[in-house]
């Protein structure tokens, strides 16, 4: 296991262009979990690509246990990269794919076979290492590209969009392997993913990256609950903002005074206030109370989605499916939030 630091980590691919990486500044804890997460294009493939030594840094540096290694070829650095499509030598069986690393580093022959049984168990395909590629379905392939990276024992795992292009019941085989993985190689792993969903399923830590610089770097609950800006409050699915200015009396927005400690000691700054859909009752309460229209009511099963509408604003709400004051859809509803549970982003 070791720590990766990428310290002002620049790429610019063009001149003429601007850089697609710009200064990234963090630190992946030795045995850490994290997810680089951000739209398509956003550079985290690039990122990945650095760390790994596939492609030349511009600019600042990437450091293994606090040694700089952009100097260090790929193959020297203990890092393997897994990509989405890793496509597997079609002329060998699973066993010759996933002993491939091996056999290049020369090792004896009975070796080889020992470790290649021991993947082909951790990846529960015992008995099919005589099978060639084509006859194996996309998650087995997907399991053996991931065997074949990890025989060699890496210090470091990068992972492709690793759920992707997977059904549900095999998103969370993939997802349970990796976690088995990370906990019994304590292999640092990262991997890259636009998909909020995969970040939040697998992830210690998020990264959340929009053109090519680092916005948010945390615990995955803090990407909910203490979002460092409106914008990457969206990124996480919340649509539920209002603007205000402290006060004396609480924050002053277009729907009335509402009550929050966070606005202590911020008298005449302009705020904006984010308030979780599962965070508001639709009731009428004490404080922070709105009355909102119906825009739209969904049963989704396990909770009941509100889009509920008042001065211009449209937010969402969730409430569970007994549904507790049972508003119709085109009708108007009392809403309420407590005010500890409004985040000033
Ligand atoms: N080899 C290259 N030469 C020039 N430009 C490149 C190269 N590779 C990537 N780019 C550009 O760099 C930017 C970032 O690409 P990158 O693949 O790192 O993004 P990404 O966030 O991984 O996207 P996606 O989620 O779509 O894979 C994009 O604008 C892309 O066109």
């Amino acid at each position: 296991m070791i720590d990766i630091t990428l310290n002002n980590l620049t790429k610019q691919y063009n001149k003429s262009e601007p850089a697609v990486v710009k200064s990234l500044n963090m630190t992946v804890s030795r045995g850490d979990l994290v997810a680089l997460l951000g739209p398509s294009g956003c550079g985290k493939t690039t990122i990945l690509k650095m760390i790994a030594g596939l492609h030349s840094v511009s600019d600042g540096e990437v450091l293994f246990d606090g040694k700089v290694v952009n100097h260090i070829p790929a193959e020297e650095r203990e890092v393997v990269m897994v990509f989405q499509n890793s496509l597997l030598f079609p002329f060998m069986t699973v066993a010759e794919n996933i002993g491939f690393g091996l056999k290049m580093r020369h090792l004896g022959k009975e070796e080889i076979d020992r470790r290649v049984h021991e993947m082909l168990e951790l990846i529960q395909m015992d008995g099919m290492g005589e099978r060639k590629s084509h006859q194996l379905s996309g998650g087995q392939k997907q399991r053996v590209a991931l065997a074949r990276a990890l025989v060699i024992r890496p210090q470091v795992l990068l992972l492709d969009e690793p759920l992707s292009n997977l059904d549900a019941y095999l998103r969370d085989e993939m997802r349970d392997l990796i976690l088995q993985v990370h906990r019994d190689f304590k292999v640092t792993t990262i991997f890259v993913t636009h998909d909020q969903e995969e970040a939040v399923l697998l992830a210690d830590k998020v990264a959340l990256i929009f053109e090519g610089r680092l916005h948010q770097y945390g615990a995955v609950r803090d990407f909910y609950e203490k979002p460092q800006s409106e914008r990457v409050a969206s990124f996480f699915g919340n649509r539920n903002f209002i603007q205000g200015i402290c006060s004396k009396q609480g924050i002053e927005t277009e729907v009335g005074t509402l009550q929050s400690a966070l606005a202590k000691d911020r008298h005449g700054e302009k705020v904006c206030l984010m308030i979780r859909p599962e965070h508001i009752l639709p009731e009428k309460g004490k404080e922070n109370t709105i009355l909102c229209l119906i825009k739209e009511k969904i049963y989704m099963g396990t909770f009941v989605r509100y889009r509920i509408e008042f001065a211009d604003n449209l937010w969402d709400v969730l409430d569970s499916p007994e549904q507790r004051a049972g508003y119709d859809e085109g009708k108007r509803g009392w809403f309420t939030f407590p005010s500890h549970r409004i985040w000033i982003v």
